[in-house]
């Protein structure tokens, strides 16, 4: 990593004079890319700023056969732009009929990563989840076997249980348990939003990993009410109060390898968020890098960025980071407010802001 900070004063040198940064290219732990007009609208933009990405297997219907990973990735690798090198990482979606035998053959055959543990009825898309954790057994005690990770959407889906309190009750009554189970077990908790479950996941890492949001760092559960309703801004689990937003950020920015960015940029049309009953999920992945540099340089640990960003998630997945480089400077820039689909839109987490970072070169 570099970190070149000229403080050239004069105009001319107003570009070169801009503190940067530039790191081995990023991966994107944790991205919906979704399907057909909407994946080849999205994902330009994840490709800009990641190398690789590991693709949520929440379509409809859910990628679960090996056969479905390698059509959805072939589908991906086609809707790249022209000379991308973006590389998509297909995890399979944990259903009550998973075999575990299929599970195995894919992690093998290198078809997926690892798979994704949705509790039926937490979120988007996850009405084919896991009803019955009990159940998932001998599908955990394999993937404990054979060294494959699960990534879990860490909430309880108990309706009594407080919306806030979702992702604490699923730590205790579920997380726990199943780490005292499966001894082995290879977990990364997916978008982390609370102070106590940084704890619990640095407490049994390295064998624990979490990705934490854009979002998550830079808002705050009043932020999705301030002023009026914010629709844009509501996702799954949903912010929290502030103390746990500031454990957040000392988690990202305190150098431990436990911690990967995972932008959960999680696309819906406008009209699906501005809607009697809002789809949850925000469009972060434009304006990624450009907030998780933010978080770093405000918290004044632009040293550690490079971890976080670029060696954590390789480390834990047992793979090489990228050789290339991205450079991210501080120099004011805006993207755009919203992505067009057809007669639609979908609205882009902080479009059309200026923020203080912008993303410069990238070198394959
Ligand atoms: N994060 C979200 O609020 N939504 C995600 C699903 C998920 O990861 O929970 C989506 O697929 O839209």
């Amino acid at each position: 990593m570099t970190i070149d900070a000229l403080f050239e004063t004069g105009a001319d040198h107003q570009a070169d004079a801009a503190p940067s940064i530039t790191i081995p290219r990023p991966d994107d732990w944790h991205v919906h890319l979704r399907d057909g007009v909407m994946l080849r609208a999205v994902l330009p933009y994840t490709a800009a700023q990641f190398a690789r990405g590991v693709i949520m297997p929440n379509l409809v219907p859910p990628v679960v056969t090996v056969a479905d990973a390698h059509a959805y990735r072939d589908r991906i690798l086609a809707g790249r732009p022209e000379g991308s090198d973006f590389e998509p990482l297909m995890t399979c979606y944990l259903t009550d009929n998973t075999d575990p035998d299929e599970i195995e053959r894919g992690f093998a055959e290198r078809g997926w990563i690892a798979a994704k543990l949705y509790p039926a009825g937490a979120t988007t898309n996850s009405s084919h989840g896991v009803s019955d954790l009990a159940g998932l057994a001998p599908v955990l005690e394999r993937m404990e076997k054979i060294g494959m990770p699960v990534l879990i959407h860490g909430e309880s889906t108990d309706p009594e249980v407080d919306i806030f309190d979702r992702e604490e009750v699923f730590m205790e009554h579920t997380l726990l348990p199943m780490l005292k189970r499966h001894l082995g077990l290879k977990v990364v908790v997916e978008h982390a939003t609370t102070s106590g479950t940084v704890d619990i996941v640095r407490a049994h890492a390295p064998r624990m990993a979490a990705t934490i949001t854009p979002h998550h760092l830079v808002i705050n559960r009043t932020s999705i009410f301030q002023g009026g309703l914010r629709p844009h801004l509501y996702c799954l689990p949903v912010a929290k109060r502030e103390s746990h937003r500031l454990a957040l950020r000392r988690a990202v920015t305190s150098g431990e390898s436990c911690f990967m960015i995972g932008t959960d940029s999680a696309p819906h049309m406008r009209s699906a968020k501005q809607a009697e009953c809002c789809s949850a999920g925000v469009f972060g992945g434009v304006t990624a890098l450009q907030t998780y540099v933010q978080v770093f340089d405000e918290e004044g640990a632009l040293d550690r960025f490079e971890a976080f960003a670029s060696l954590n998630g390789p480390r834990f997945h047992g793979l090489e980071p990228n050789r290339g480089t991205v450079t991210l400077v501080k120099k004011p820039g805006v993207a755009v407010a919203a992505v067009p689909i057809g007669d639609e839109d979908i609205v882009v987490f902080r479009g059309g802001e200026t923020l203080p970072w912008s993303v410069g070169g990238t070198k394959p």
